[in-house]
């Protein structure tokens, strides 16, 4: 049986649409007109223990109402998951003791209390053994560099320790499933780049399955193997995150070094994307990559030549279009 499983999951919200003036309003008490948004349309995949899973969409493609509903705070519309073999929305106890849902735009802790406190009332909550759960906060503490915070009160933290706090809050009571969602956002690089690190040693270790969405690309290329695209609530691709760009992309790169300046066009050969005078970046059709290089290294004299995928957030304007993924 997989960890998480989703078999034609689905979310309408229906929405009372209020017109503007006086008079829509009154009408509105006598008669409501609504709208409907299918949030999330009949979504399935699997993933098993220990995969690390980069759930990607643009704005409003469903993400978060998904994430939502695998961890059980919202009732689908339809269709049916498990998440290691509890439905969600029956919220029984023993999955809420393996699962954690952290939201990187809302707080989990409490705002007035020190840091500590914030999460020994975790403590509390999750029933942890005090011996466990200082063996807990020392090691995540240590890991994420917040030691030093801990008597801290959580609205003086700063948005980068806030967010390793709530982390550290998400953990203490070991979950077997993470749901993230954006857990970088707004963070400054090298905190990004701490949260990143710490979560690759915690998959690795730990073995926790997990689910991310990040607007930052660079988080998923260095944490998920895998990625599931969601666009108007539907799955648009799912697989290694490497498959996306010889799915998406007819093209290669192909970057060259002259040895000497070299001033002739190579625009007959693909779309030139930079051209200097000792450098050519062009991008051409993949099959073909290899005539263009033999006909480059027969007009100029070459020092170097390297052919490489297009750029990752390319690909996903290319698949999602200008809206921001
Ligand atoms: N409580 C709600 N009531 C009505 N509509 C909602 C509600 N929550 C979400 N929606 C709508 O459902 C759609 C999906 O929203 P969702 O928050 O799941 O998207 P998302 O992929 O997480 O987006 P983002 O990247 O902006 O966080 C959007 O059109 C949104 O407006």
């Amino acid at each position: 049986m997989s960890v998480i499983e989703l078999h034609g999951l689905t979310k309408t919200f229906r929405t009372y649409r209020k017109d503007k003036g006086v008079l829509a309003a009154v009408k509105g008490l006598f008669h409501r007109e609504y709208t409907e948004t299918k949030a999330v349309d009949a979504v399935s995949f699997r993933i098993e223990e220990g995969e690390f899973v980069g759930f990607l969409g643009p704005n409003g493609a469903g993400k978060t109402t998904t994430l939502k509903m695998l961890s059980g705070l919202l009732h689908p519309s339809g269709g049916e998951a498990r998440v290691l073999g509890f439905v969600p929305w029956e919220r029984r106890d023993g999955m809420k003791r393996q699962i954690s849902l952290l939201m990187g735009q809302k707080n989990a802790l409490w705002w007035d209390l020190p840091a500590r406190e914030s999460l020994e009332l975790n403590r509390a909550i999750y029933e942890i053994p005090r011996e466990d759960f200082q063996r807990s906060v020392d090691e995540l503490t240590a890991l994420l560099d917040v030691r030093d915070q801990l008597s801290v009160m959580v609205r003086e933290l700063s948005l980068g320790q806030r967010m390793k706090m709530e982390l550290i809050a998400a953990l203490l009571h070991r979950p077997k499933v993470l749901f993230l969602d954006e857990p970088t956002i707004g963070l400054d690089v090298v905190s990004q780049k701490t949260v990143r690190d710490f979560l690759k040693h915690h998959n690795a270790e730990q073995r926790t399955t997990i689910i991310l969405t990040s607007h930052y690309m660079q988080d998923i290329e260095e944490l998920c193997p895998r990625v599931v695209l969601i666009d108007h609530g539907k799955v648009m691709f799912d697989g290694e995150l490497d498959r996306i760009t010889s799915e998406f992309s007819a093209n290669k790169i192909v970057e060259v070094k002259f040895s000497s300046a070299v001033s002739c066009a190579f625009s007959h050969l693909g779309h030139v994307l930079e051209q200097k005078p000792d450098e050519l970046r062009i991008e051409v059709p993949r099959g073909q990559v290899a005539a263009v290089c033999r006909a480059v290294l027969d007009q100029a004299p070459v020092a170097d030549l390297t052919v490489s995928e297009p750029p990752i957030e390319e690909m996903m304007r290319k698949v999602f279009g200008d809206r921001k993924s």
